[in-house]
């Protein structure tokens, strides 16, 4: 099921048309339609109902097997530093170069101010496997906001975070909801209640 969102985007930056996709068993998406605009749009579902699925068909790393998926984004963050695949990496540097193919990514004293805003300073020289589950998500989110990527898609960006970090990462996309030039797309399980009276654009929901 889809929910049309409140307002038609005025400026779509993806369109999806009757998308189909299985994992291989029944169909998890089945003709599934929604436009994105800026600001923030909720993908919302149960357990398993293909929340990630999405992300990574909207990423590209997965293919639909029916309908469309057009993106008019020129930029796209999607970041995963819990991946086992990064863990010798030292997060300072990991952040550095998940920022270097991002034309507009905010300088270096502006990325520092999101290390310490997220709490992250006494981590930046650390491998990514010796920091908490919670610290290697904070890291992501850093590389999410800083790469001001036009369309970024966050999948439950507020699990296993501590409390200033949910604050933190609340007055972030509030000030993004607010925005008029990128595009969020937050996979969860309904809108986030630290984000209680943001502005939502749009829900596509994945149902129960
Ligand atoms: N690579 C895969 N191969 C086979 N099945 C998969 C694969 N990835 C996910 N699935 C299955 O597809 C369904 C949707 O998974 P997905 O992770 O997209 O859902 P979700 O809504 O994000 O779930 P959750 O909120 O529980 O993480 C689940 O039944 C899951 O087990």
């Amino acid at each position: 099921m889809t929910m049309p969102a409140p307002d038609a985007p005025s400026h779509p930056l993806l369109q999806a048309d009757r998308l189909v996709f299985s994992h291989g068993g029944a169909p998890l998406l089945q003709g599934l339609s929604f436009t994105i605009g800026l600001g923030l749009t909720l993908v919302r579902g149960g357990d398993g109902r293909g929340k990630s699925t999405l992300l990574r068909l909207i990423a590209g790393s997965l293919q639909p097997a029916g309908g469309t998926l057009c993106r008019h984004a020129a930029t796209l963050s999607f970041e995963n530093p819990s991946d086992p695949a990064h863990d010798q990496a030292v997060a300072g540097a990991w952040l550095q170069a998940r920022l270097a193919p991002f034309p507009h990514a905010l300088p270096p004293d502006e990325v520092r101010r999101l290390v310490d805003g997220f709490g992250l300073a006494e981590h930046i020289d650390k491998p990514l496997y010796m920091l908490s589950t919670g610290s290697r998500r904070k890291v992501g989110l850093v590389a999410a906001a800083a790469s001001q990527a036009a369309l970024t898609l966050l999948d439950t960006p507020f699990a296993a975070l501590d409390g200033p970090s949910r604050e933190r990462l609340a007055r972030l996309l509030a000030e993004e909801a607010a925005g008029t030039s990128r595009a969020w797309i937050i996979a969860d399980y309904e809108w986030p209640p630290g984000l209680a009276g943001v502005r939502c654009a749009g829900i596509v929901d994945l149902g129960d």
